[in-house]
């Protein structure tokens, strides 16, 4: 057991609340951070987050706090769960206030637009003296707090936000394991995300077993592919936080995008299903700025495209499938590293 320490957590959902109350549980001192300060109010009071984990106490050294502040100004360790459309934002406001060679970690599986930056990359450029990480891997929060038997993975390459990120989250029911490719950890977060949509809407027109185990196959080839272009260690890709959160989020409709994509999938709109989650579903928008990239790059995805050509471009779903089915000339190597 480590010294005790004071860790904030931003982002009041599913997963910040999940991650916060391990922490609590392990006997440090959390702030989970929202930014409604009736529901932080509710939440301290019933100690519950009924919005997003209801039924699931929390934990006594949880505090839930409308006050960024008060949060982060004493915290030893920082996490970062919002959507990664508010990450930047979140991030500067926070800037200010943290305390110096503080660990800052980031949970959120996205991509920024344009300039095609991942969450990491936003605390490097935004923050100043401070230790870096990101955490990923098959972590649905409902079965994290159900205690579950559950893998992440802490990236990094600082030993020292590594060693005390497992410190204060290893437990009986939550194993935390090390990867010191940051980029390739964070990458795949993102991009399965992309395929979890694929999955659902797969599942939707009742598809077998032979096309799941193709599809699924396919995205880990599709994904490596992209994220060998980018830079990242395609060994990264056969860890949990690859394969693994493919796995999962490919195939439970716990998944937020895997319900986007079954809703589509049974006739809704693009704007029906994501009201219908009613939380972030981090693949819509992750698949636009992954298909810009690949045309850039020049790398072939198939199911990317074809993804984006059903959700914004008014094709019918079956386009994916003859997309994928009748892939170009010369596309049909079972691994191409090159296109
Ligand atoms: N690392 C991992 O293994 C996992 C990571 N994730 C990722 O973590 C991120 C968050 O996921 P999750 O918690 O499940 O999402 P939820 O949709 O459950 O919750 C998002 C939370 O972020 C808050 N939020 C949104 N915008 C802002 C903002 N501008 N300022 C402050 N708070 C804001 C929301 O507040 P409000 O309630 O007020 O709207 C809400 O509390 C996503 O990127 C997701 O992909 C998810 C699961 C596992
Ligand atoms: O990333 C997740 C689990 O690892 C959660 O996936 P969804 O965002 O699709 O719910």
């Amino acid at each position: 057991m480590t010294d005790q320490l004071t860790i904030a957590v931003l982002g009041g959902g599913s997963f910040g609340t999940a991650i916060a109350n391990i922490i609590a549980v392990n006997g440090h001192k959390t702030y989970l951070w929202m930014r409604d300060a009736e529901r932080a109010a509710r939440c301290q009071d019933i100690r519950e987050n009924p919005e997003y984990l209801p039924g699931y106490k929390l934990n006594d050294n949880l505090i839930a706090t409308a006050d960024l502040q008060a949060a982060v100004e004493s915290s030893d360790v920082v996490f970062i769960s919002v959507p990664s459309k508010s990450f930047r934002d979140v991030t500067r406001k926070v800037a200010p206030l943290l305390k110096a060679d503080s660990i800052v970690v980031s949970t959120t599986k996205g991509i920024e637009p344009e300039s095609f930056t991942l969450m990491s990359q936003i605390l490097e450029q935004e923050l100043d003296d401070v230790h870096i990480g990101v955490l990923s891997g098959p972590n649905f929060a409902k079965e994290i707090v159900q205690q579950q038997q559950t893998a992440s993975v802490i990236a990094s390459d600082d030993e020292q936000v590594i060693e005390c990120i497992q410190n204060i989250l290893c437990s009986d029911s939550f194993r935390v394991y090390s990867n010191h490719d940051r980029y390739g950890v964070e990458l795949g977060g993102a991009l399965k995300n992309i395929y979890a949509i694929v999955c659902g809407m797969a599942a939707a027109w009742g598809t077998g077993h032979n096309t799941q185990a193709m599809l699924l196959t396919r995205s880990l080839a599709e994904m490596g592919r992209f994220a060998s272009h980018m830079g990242a260690d395609a060994m990264t890709f056969l860890g949990l936080a690859g394969v693994g959160d493919l796995i999962l989020t490919c195939t439970s409709d716990l998944s937020r995008n895997y319900r986007v994509g079954f809703a589509v999938g049974q006739g809704k709109t693009l704007e029906q299903a994501v009201e219908e989650i009613g939380q972030v579903a981090e693949g819509v928008n992750t698949v636009h700025i992954v298909k810009q990239k690949a045309e850039e790059l020049g790398v072939y995805m198939p199911l990317v495209t074809g993804l984006h050509a059903v959700l914004f471009e008014g094709v019918g779903v079956e386009h994916i499938a003859r997309k994928l089915m009748m892939g170009e000339q010369n596309t049909d190597v079972e691994f191409q590293t090159k296109n």
